[in-house]
C-alpha cells in the first residue's frame, strides 16, 4: 500500500516536471492555465433557467434541484470537497432572519431614494450602494389580545409601538 501508494505518484511528478523543463512553452501554457467556476453565469444560463434574470423564489418549490452542491446547475455554496462547510448554519439562519423581519415589519423605500440593485466585484458579491428602507411594526405580528404598549421617551401617551417605524440603511 505504501509503496503503490507513494513511490508511483512521486515518480510520475518527476517526470512530468522533467519534461516540463525540456518544453518551456507547455511549461507557459500549464502556468497560464488557472480554473475558475463561474457559478454565477452559470446560475443566469437561459438554457437551464427560464427567465434567469426574474426574482421567482418559488421555482425551487417542489424542484429536484437544490443548493447543496449535487446539482452543477446552481451552485451557491460550491460542491464537493471544498463546499462551503458553514451551508447548514448559513441556509438555518438566512431562513430564520429573513422570515422573523418578513413577518414582523413592512418595508419600504424611504423617500425618493431608488433601489439600484447593482453589484461590486470581488469575492462576495456586495451590493454597490446600500438602501435607505423604513420598516414599520408589521399589524400581523401583533398579538391578538395584548394591550399596545406605550411608547415610552416621546411622552406622548397616544402613541403605541403599533406606530413604530425605523428608518435604516441597510449596506451588504
Ligand atoms: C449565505 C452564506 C454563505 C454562502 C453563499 C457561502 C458560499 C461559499 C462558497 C461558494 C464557498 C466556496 C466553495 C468552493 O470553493 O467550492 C465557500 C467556502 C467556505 N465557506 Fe461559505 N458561504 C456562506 C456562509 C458560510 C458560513 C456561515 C461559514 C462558517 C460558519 C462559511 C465557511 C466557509 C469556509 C470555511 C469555506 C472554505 C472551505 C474550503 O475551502 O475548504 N461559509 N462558501
Amino acid at each position: 500500500m505504501f509503496g503503490a501508494g507513494t513511490d508511483t505518484a512521486s515518480t510520475s511528478l518527476v517526470w512530468a516536471i522533467g519534461e516540463l523543463l525540456r518544453n518551456p512553452l507547455v511549461m507557459k501554457e500549464l502556468q497560464q492555465e488557472a480554473l475558475w467556476i463561474n457559478a454565477w453565469a452559470i446560475a443566469r444560463d437561459p438554457s437551464i433557467w427560464e427567465e434567469p434574470e426574474v426574482f421567482r423564489p418559488e421555482r425551487f418549490l417542489n424542484s429536484p434541484m437544490d443548493y447543496i452542491g449535487s446539482h452543477f446547475e446552481f451552485l451557491p455554496f460550491g460542491a464537493s470537497r471544498r463546499g462551503c462547510p458553514g451551508i447548514k448554519f448559513a441556509a438555518t439562519i438566512n431562513e430564520l432572519v429573513l422570515a422573523n423581519l418578513a413577518y414582523k415589519f413592512e418595508f419600504a423605500l424611504e423617500g425618493e431614494h431608488s433601489l439600484d440593485m447593482s453589484d461590486t466585484d470581488g469575492m462576495t458579491a456586495h451590493k454597490k450602494y446600500p438602501i435607505l428602507v423604513k420598516a414599520t411594526l408589521s399589524p400581523i405580528s401583533y398579538l391578538p389580545d395584548s394591550e399596545p404598549i406605550q411608547q415610552e421617551s416621546s411622552g406622548d401617551n397616544t402613541t403605541s409601538w403599533h406606530n413604530y417605524s425605523w428608518k435604516t440603511t441597510l449596506t451588504a
